[in-house]
């Protein structure tokens, strides 16, 4: 639909967009990014016609754009421009309907049946509908940031340019035109080029990015290739984070901040002064937030928490919404939810077990509570149906030390593999199979971190960090089922 081969132009004779090619497809949404000052715009007015070309061309629909009439090319592509252009005393509709001229062939062409529809439903699509026969001055920025959205929507065009059209949009909005704009291009094959300066809604949004640094083009593929953090680090000189979006297959970009800015001031480390007792509940306090990744009923996945709750319930503890009911007992004991990990158990907390090991520059505290009266061998496991028995193993593992994202999940799979060895050991059985066990139905577990002090890239056993891992898991976990083991015999002689 859009063809720009070798394009340059500028003002002034000064070159400011330099030899630019590349094509967007019918019904394709292209995204357009960059530094300020790179060109965007001005590669916008050139695809507009609004500057003339230096070097190169522009087709549209298989067109040069300079063979188009003004009029012919208004019918082909319409633009949202970055500043709202300046507004006259009209009403709504009457701005809108501005947009309609570009199909009228004379002066005195009346208003059809069409165009009126035209313009009653894009205005409906854009939320402006209500305010219809208002002035537009009376309007916010966003306001008119819609308003001129339908006026480009109406002269129904082949090509939509945007400049930067979330500008004074807020998230509700800009989320709306975007998906607007999105359904567009997919359903009706609207071709739309955006400029925008959100590398994010960019990702969400963009079929392709052109990524622009002093009027070249530095990339021009999907959003992941482009979205790369060596690229975005080079060009906006501004370190990134690149992260897949937790719900679609999108990157994500996290802006980081300068060190000064959320670097604790001084190193400061977890030990057994964090914990707490009692027959109700084990919390860990930490005052700063600790990386962590976690199978708990609060605060599962990856996250950052500075409470750890591993809390007793009653061995007939049900409830259809155990999340909402968790969440309910950390509020009440003054736990914030959104920083607590949570986690339930119905043994007696006194037998739990937990301790401090030391590794060469870094240190690991692990606290333990194991029931294993219900226990399984997992690869004879069958799905349960009905209320799950009590008896469950929670596993925490807290580390001084900064953790790669890899050392964290090689750190769940150490810690796993020494509880099923302590299983081994202490030949505990699954009771259907009469096999050995190598957890419970319901066990939890999480691996947190500092992330201060000694970078720890690696938690496998071929590691120190991993072999402490390992160790610890091993001797705490025995400990604590011996405990229970023991408790549970002295209630059965009596
Ligand atoms: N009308 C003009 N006359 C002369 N120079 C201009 C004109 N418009 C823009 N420029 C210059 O061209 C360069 C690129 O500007 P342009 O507006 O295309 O960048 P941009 O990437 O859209 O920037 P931003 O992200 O800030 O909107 C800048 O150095 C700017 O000063």
């Amino acid at each position: 639909m859009l063809l720009i081969k070798n394009a340059s132009g500028g003002y002034d004779g000064e070159e400011i967009v330099k030899n630019i090619s590349f094509s967007v497809n019918e019904g394709e949404f292209f995204g357009i990014l960059g530094p300020n000052g790179s060109g965007k715009t001005t590669l916008i007015n050139m695809i507009s016609g609004l500057l003339d070309l230096q070097q190169g061309k522009i087709e549209v629909a298989g067109r040069n754009i300079a063979d188009y009439s003004k009029k012919e090319l208004a019918r082909k592509i319409a633009v949202l421009p970055q500043l709202t252009p300046q507004v006259f005393p009209y009403t709504v509709k009457e701005m809108v309907s501005l947009g309609r001229y570009a199909h009228h062939s004379g002066l005195f062409r009346s208003w059809t049946k069409e165009d009126e529809e035209i313009v009653q439903r894009v205005m409906r699509q854009t939320n402006i509908l209500e305010f219809a026969d208002t002035s537009v001055m009376e309007h916010s920025g966003g306001e008119q940031q819609r308003i001129f959205l339908a006026q480009a929507l109406v002269q129904q065009p082949k090509v939509l340019l945007l400049d930067e059209p979330t500008n004074h949009l807020d998230l509700a909005y800009q989320k709306e035109l975007l998906d607007l704009l999105r359904k567009s291009a997919k359903e009706k094959g609207l071709t739309v080029v955006a400029i925008l300066h959100d590398l994010n809604l960019a990702s969400l949004y963009c079929d392709r990015l052109l990524l622009m640094d002093e009027g070249e083009a530095k990339a021009l593929e999907n959003p992941d290739e482009v979205l790369s953090e060596e690229l975005i680090n080079s060009v906006f000189d501004t370190e990134v984070i690149k992260q897949a979006h937790s719900k679609i297959a999108k990157p994500q970009l996290h802006l980081m901040p300068s060190k000064k800015t959320w670097q604790a001031k001084k190193l400061w480390s977890i030990d057994e002064t964090n914990l707490s007792f009692s027959t109700e509940q084990i919390v860990l306090h930490s005052d700063l937030p600790l990386k962590t990744i976690s199978s708990g009923i609060v605060g599962a996945g990856i996250g950052w928490y500075k409470y750890f709750v591993n809390r007793h319930v009653d061995e007939n503890y049900y409830c259809n919404d155990h999340r909402k009911e968790m969440r309910t007992y950390l509020k009440g004991r003054g736990f914030p939810p959104a920083q607590t990990v949570g986690m339930m158990t119905a043994i007696v907390l006194e037998d739990y077990s937990y301790g401090i090991y030391e590794g060469n520059g870094f240190s690991i505290l692990v606290v333990v509570t194991a029931s294993v009266g219900n226990a399984v061998d997992s690869s004879r496991a069958k799905p349960l149906v009905g209320p799950v028995a009590p008896g469950t193993i929670n596993t925490w593992v807290f580390v001084n030390g900064s953790l790669t994202e890899e050392a964290f999940i090689q750190a769940t799979i150490t810690a796993t593999e020494a509880k099923a060895q302590v299983l081994r050991d202490l030949a505990i059985q699954d009771r259907k199979t009469g096999t050995v066990a190598t957890g419970t139905p319901t066990d939890s577990i999480l691996i947190a971190a500092t992330q201060q002090g000694k970078e720890l890239d690696y938690a496998g056993t071929a590691t120190e960090l991993g072999a402490l891992i390992g160790n610890a898991v091993y001797q705490e976990m025995k400990q604590a089922i011996s405990k229970t083991l023991k408790r549970k015999k002295a209630a059965e002689q009596g």
